[in-house]
Protein backbone atom coordinates (compact mmCIF):
# COMPACT_ATOMS: atom_id res chain seq x y z
CA UNK A 1 0.00 0.00 0.00
CA UNK A 2 1.31 3.54 -1.14
CA UNK A 3 1.33 6.70 1.69
CA UNK A 4 -1.61 7.73 -0.13
CA UNK A 5 -3.90 4.48 1.31
CA UNK A 6 -2.57 5.55 4.72
CA UNK A 7 -2.41 7.84 7.44
CA UNK A 8 1.43 7.70 8.56
CA UNK A 9 -0.17 9.15 12.12
CA UNK A 10 -1.81 6.37 13.19
CA UNK A 11 -0.32 3.82 15.09
CA UNK A 12 -2.04 1.00 17.64
CA UNK A 13 -0.56 2.02 21.05
CA UNK A 14 -1.54 -1.64 22.28
CA UNK A 15 1.08 -2.66 20.28
CA UNK A 16 3.38 -0.38 21.29
CA UNK A 17 5.58 -0.99 24.57
CA UNK A 18 6.30 1.32 26.95
CA UNK A 19 9.14 3.46 26.03
CA UNK A 20 9.79 5.23 29.69
CA UNK A 21 13.33 3.68 29.94
CA UNK A 22 14.57 4.02 26.23
CA UNK A 23 16.79 6.92 25.06
CA UNK A 24 16.68 8.19 21.66
CA UNK A 25 18.39 9.91 19.16
CA UNK A 26 17.08 12.12 16.66
CA UNK A 27 19.47 13.52 13.70
CA UNK A 28 17.93 16.74 11.81
CA UNK A 29 19.01 17.75 8.28
CA UNK A 30 18.71 21.52 8.57
CA UNK A 31 17.78 21.52 4.36
CA UNK A 32 13.92 21.97 4.03
CA UNK A 33 13.65 22.81 7.16
CA UNK A 34 10.03 23.89 7.39
CA UNK A 35 9.37 20.35 6.31
CA UNK A 36 12.20 18.41 8.80
CA UNK A 37 11.07 20.45 11.96
CA UNK A 38 7.57 19.36 11.41
CA UNK A 39 9.11 15.72 10.68
CA UNK A 40 10.87 16.41 13.67
CA UNK A 41 8.09 17.42 15.85
CA UNK A 42 5.95 14.63 14.70
CA UNK A 43 8.72 11.90 16.07
CA UNK A 44 9.01 13.74 19.52
CA UNK A 45 5.54 13.93 20.47
CA UNK A 46 5.21 10.18 19.79
CA UNK A 47 7.93 9.81 22.18
CA UNK A 48 6.37 11.66 24.54
CA UNK A 49 2.89 10.05 24.22
CA UNK A 50 4.53 6.82 24.91
CA UNK A 51 6.45 7.31 28.17
CA UNK A 52 9.68 9.14 26.51
CA UNK A 53 11.19 11.30 29.51
CA UNK A 54 12.22 14.84 27.56
CA UNK A 55 15.79 14.48 28.85
CA UNK A 56 16.33 11.08 27.12
CA UNK A 57 15.80 12.65 23.63
CA UNK A 58 18.97 13.91 22.32
CA UNK A 59 18.72 16.07 19.09
CA UNK A 60 21.70 17.04 16.96
CA UNK A 61 21.56 18.89 13.51
CA UNK A 62 23.30 18.72 10.31
CA UNK A 63 23.24 20.79 7.04
CA UNK A 64 21.53 18.75 4.34
CA UNK A 65 20.45 14.77 4.34
CA UNK A 66 23.85 13.60 3.20
CA UNK A 67 25.48 14.73 6.41
CA UNK A 68 22.69 12.62 8.20
CA UNK A 69 25.18 9.61 7.89
CA UNK A 70 28.14 11.18 9.77
CA UNK A 71 26.06 12.24 12.38
CA UNK A 72 24.15 9.31 12.98
CA UNK A 73 27.77 7.38 13.26
CA UNK A 74 28.86 10.17 15.35
CA UNK A 75 25.66 10.00 17.55
CA UNK A 76 26.13 6.28 17.59
CA UNK A 77 29.47 6.18 18.86
CA UNK A 78 29.13 9.42 21.15
CA UNK A 79 26.02 8.21 23.04
CA UNK A 80 26.22 4.49 23.33
CA UNK A 81 23.79 4.33 25.48
CA UNK A 82 20.87 5.36 23.30
CA UNK A 83 18.49 2.71 22.07
CA UNK A 84 17.83 3.84 18.57
CA UNK A 85 18.55 7.01 16.11
CA UNK A 86 16.03 8.84 13.79
CA UNK A 87 17.33 10.36 10.64
CA UNK A 88 15.24 13.34 9.76
CA UNK A 89 15.96 14.66 6.00
CA UNK A 90 14.06 15.98 2.97
CA UNK A 91 15.27 15.33 -0.43
CA UNK A 92 13.25 17.35 -3.23
CA UNK A 93 13.86 16.68 -6.65
CA UNK A 94 15.48 19.87 -8.36
CA UNK A 95 16.57 20.31 -12.08
CA UNK A 96 19.33 17.99 -12.20
CA UNK A 97 20.45 14.18 -11.03
CA UNK A 98 22.00 15.31 -7.80
CA UNK A 99 18.54 14.00 -6.26
CA UNK A 100 19.54 11.00 -7.43
CA UNK A 101 22.66 10.93 -5.74
CA UNK A 102 21.70 12.12 -2.52
CA UNK A 103 18.85 9.75 -2.00
CA UNK A 104 20.94 6.98 -3.55
CA UNK A 105 23.81 8.08 -0.72
CA UNK A 106 21.83 8.89 2.00
CA UNK A 107 19.88 5.27 1.98
CA UNK A 108 23.05 3.37 1.49
CA UNK A 109 25.00 4.91 4.33
CA UNK A 110 22.00 4.46 6.95
CA UNK A 111 22.10 1.56 5.51
CA UNK A 112 25.42 0.41 6.46
CA UNK A 113 25.22 2.09 9.89
CA UNK A 114 22.29 -0.62 10.50
CA UNK A 115 25.05 -3.18 9.75
CA UNK A 116 28.21 -1.82 11.37
CA UNK A 117 26.64 -0.56 14.54
CA UNK A 118 24.25 -2.25 17.49
CA UNK A 119 22.51 1.07 17.71
CA UNK A 120 19.34 0.70 15.24
CA UNK A 121 19.16 4.24 12.79
CA UNK A 122 15.82 4.52 11.59
CA UNK A 123 15.52 6.05 7.74
CA UNK A 124 12.65 9.35 8.33
CA UNK A 125 13.84 10.74 5.27
CA UNK A 126 11.01 12.14 2.66
CA UNK A 127 12.23 11.81 -0.95
CA UNK A 128 9.90 13.40 -2.89
CA UNK A 129 9.38 14.56 -6.65
CA UNK A 130 7.60 17.76 -5.33
CA UNK A 131 6.99 20.28 -2.29
CA UNK A 132 3.52 19.20 -1.73
CA UNK A 133 4.65 15.57 -1.28
CA UNK A 134 6.86 16.73 1.46
CA UNK A 135 3.43 18.74 2.79
CA UNK A 136 1.55 16.01 2.84
CA UNK A 137 3.71 13.92 4.50
CA UNK A 138 5.29 16.07 7.57
CA UNK A 139 1.56 16.52 9.08
CA UNK A 140 -0.67 17.15 6.01
CA UNK A 141 -3.31 15.07 4.44
CA UNK A 142 -0.97 11.78 4.77
CA UNK A 143 -0.03 12.55 8.47
CA UNK A 144 3.74 12.54 9.60
CA UNK A 145 6.60 10.41 8.51
CA UNK A 146 8.78 11.46 11.95
CA UNK A 147 5.31 9.90 13.48
CA UNK A 148 5.97 6.66 11.80
CA UNK A 149 9.41 6.34 12.66
CA UNK A 150 9.25 7.15 16.26
CA UNK A 151 6.93 4.23 16.41
CA UNK A 152 9.22 2.09 14.53
CA UNK A 153 12.32 3.70 16.96
CA UNK A 154 10.42 2.25 20.05
CA UNK A 155 9.39 -0.99 18.22
CA UNK A 156 13.28 -1.74 17.35
CA UNK A 157 14.44 -0.26 20.75
CA UNK A 158 12.37 -3.10 22.39
CA UNK A 159 13.69 -5.62 19.28
CA UNK A 160 17.12 -5.06 21.03
CA UNK A 161 16.39 -4.88 24.44
CA UNK A 162 14.53 -8.46 23.74
CA UNK A 163 17.64 -10.20 21.94
CA UNK A 164 20.00 -8.85 24.52
CA UNK A 165 18.15 -10.95 26.82
CA UNK A 166 17.54 -13.92 24.81
CA UNK A 167 21.45 -13.47 24.44
CA UNK A 168 22.34 -14.11 27.86
N1 LIG B 1 18.93 19.26 -2.46
C1 LIG B 1 18.85 18.77 -1.17
C2 LIG B 1 19.97 18.53 -0.40
N2 LIG B 1 21.21 18.77 -0.89
C3 LIG B 1 22.37 18.91 -0.02
C4 LIG B 1 23.02 17.58 0.36
O1 LIG B 1 22.20 16.85 1.27
C5 LIG B 1 24.35 17.85 1.05
O2 LIG B 1 24.11 18.63 2.21
C6 LIG B 1 25.32 18.60 0.13
O3 LIG B 1 25.47 17.87 -1.08
C7 LIG B 1 26.69 18.78 0.79
O4 LIG B 1 27.23 17.54 1.12
N3 LIG B 1 19.86 18.05 0.85
C8 LIG B 1 18.61 17.79 1.38
O5 LIG B 1 18.51 17.35 2.53
N4 LIG B 1 17.50 18.01 0.63
C9 LIG B 1 17.56 18.49 -0.64
O6 LIG B 1 16.51 18.68 -1.30
C1 LIG C 1 18.30 17.03 -4.11
C2 LIG C 1 19.05 18.20 -4.56
O1 LIG C 1 20.23 18.37 -4.29
C3 LIG C 1 18.35 19.13 -5.50
O2 LIG C 1 17.21 19.63 -4.84
C4 LIG C 1 19.25 20.28 -5.94
O3 LIG C 1 18.55 20.94 -6.95
P1 LIG C 1 19.15 20.93 -8.45
O4 LIG C 1 19.13 19.50 -8.93
O5 LIG C 1 18.22 21.82 -9.25
O6 LIG C 1 20.55 21.49 -8.38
Amino acid sequence: MATAGKNLSAYDKNTIPNAKNFRFGIVVSEWNDDITENLFQGAFDVFIENGVLKENIVRWNVPGSFELIYGCKKMQESFEMLDAIIAVGNVIQGETKHFDFVCEGVTQGIKDLNIKSDIPVIFCVLTDNEKQQSIDRSGGKHGNKGAEAAVAAIKMAQLRKDAKFYKQ
